[in-house]
């Protein structure tokens, strides 16, 4: 079931995401976070990290594990995901390092990098909310379109035009990774709470397909139409086609 959160402007936005995982996190402190970088969630974890300084929520039993980490950049890199993570939150709240969980992207065998975090999230058990930004081509984590979607973790050759989406955060377009680590749409789908996030108007075409098009793993988010319990946050601009 999708639920649907149109909200007027960019602080409605990250004040309602970072509401729902406060209050997934006053109800149950021990919750399993399945997080998502991107620019989408940034504010988000601003709100967040406001909402732990002011002592409403806490983040010392919780755990999380995120979507997915480019192969060959290791946790230093600057536009790792792991860096990212740290700095857009971990640092900043009480979160124990060891409870987050980032694929690796510098191992040697990426192959057992993927095997590995996927043993590591099924030990875990179910996630409690997992938390996804929206690629332009329908992509969640990095789970490109495709005749056939993964499962679990797994290794993804990027689409050019993810590429070309990220090349804004790399000094040139031949640095970006041609290949990822992701979570796969079986783990994603099995979480218990999903919460879609998208602004801007750019996004409004493939919201649309995603949540009012055919179900198809030529968009992959669109198999979240099949989840029971999904909420989306969207601004005006994101939600305009709808
Ligand atoms: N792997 C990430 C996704 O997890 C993210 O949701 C998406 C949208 O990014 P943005 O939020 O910057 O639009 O692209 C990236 O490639």
């Amino acid at each position: 079931m999708l639920n649907i959160i149109k909200v007027k402007d960019e602080q409605q936005f990250n004040e309602t995401g970072a509401g729902i995982i406060a209050s997934l996190l006053q109800s149950n402190p021990r919750a399993i976070l399945g997080l998502a970088t991107g620019s989408t969630p940034v504010g988000v974890y601003g709100k967040l990290i406001e909402l732990y300084r002011e002592g409403v929520v806490s983040f010392k039993q919780a755990s999380s594990f995120n979507l997915d980490e480019y192969i060959g950049l290791d946790e230093q890199h600057p536009e790792s995901y792991r860096r990212f993570m740290n700095e857009k939150l971990f640092n900043h709240i009480d979160i124990l390092p060891e409870n987050t969980h980032v694929p690796s992207g510098s191992s040697s065998d990426p192959e057992q990098a993927a095997a590995e975090y996927n043993r590591l999230l099924e030990q875990a058990g179910q996630i409690d909310l997992q938390l996804l930004g929206l690629g332009h081509n329908g992509h969640i984590g990095f789970n490109e379109p495709a005749e056939e979607l993964t499962g679990p973790t797994h290794i993804v050759k990027l689409e050019e035009r993810t590429r070309q989406a990220n090349a804004r955060y790399f000094p040139s377009i031949d640095e970006v990774p041609t290949h990822a680590i992701t979570m796969g749409i079986g783990t994603i789908l099995q979480a218990k709470q999903i919460l879609l996030m998208a602004k801007g108007a750019d996004k409004a075409e493939v919201v649309a397909r995603a949540l009012r098009g055919p179900i198809t793993t030529q968009c992959p988010a669109s198999l979240l139409q099949t989840h029971p319990n999904v909420v989306v946050v969207l601004d005006q601009a994101a939600g305009g086609l709808l």
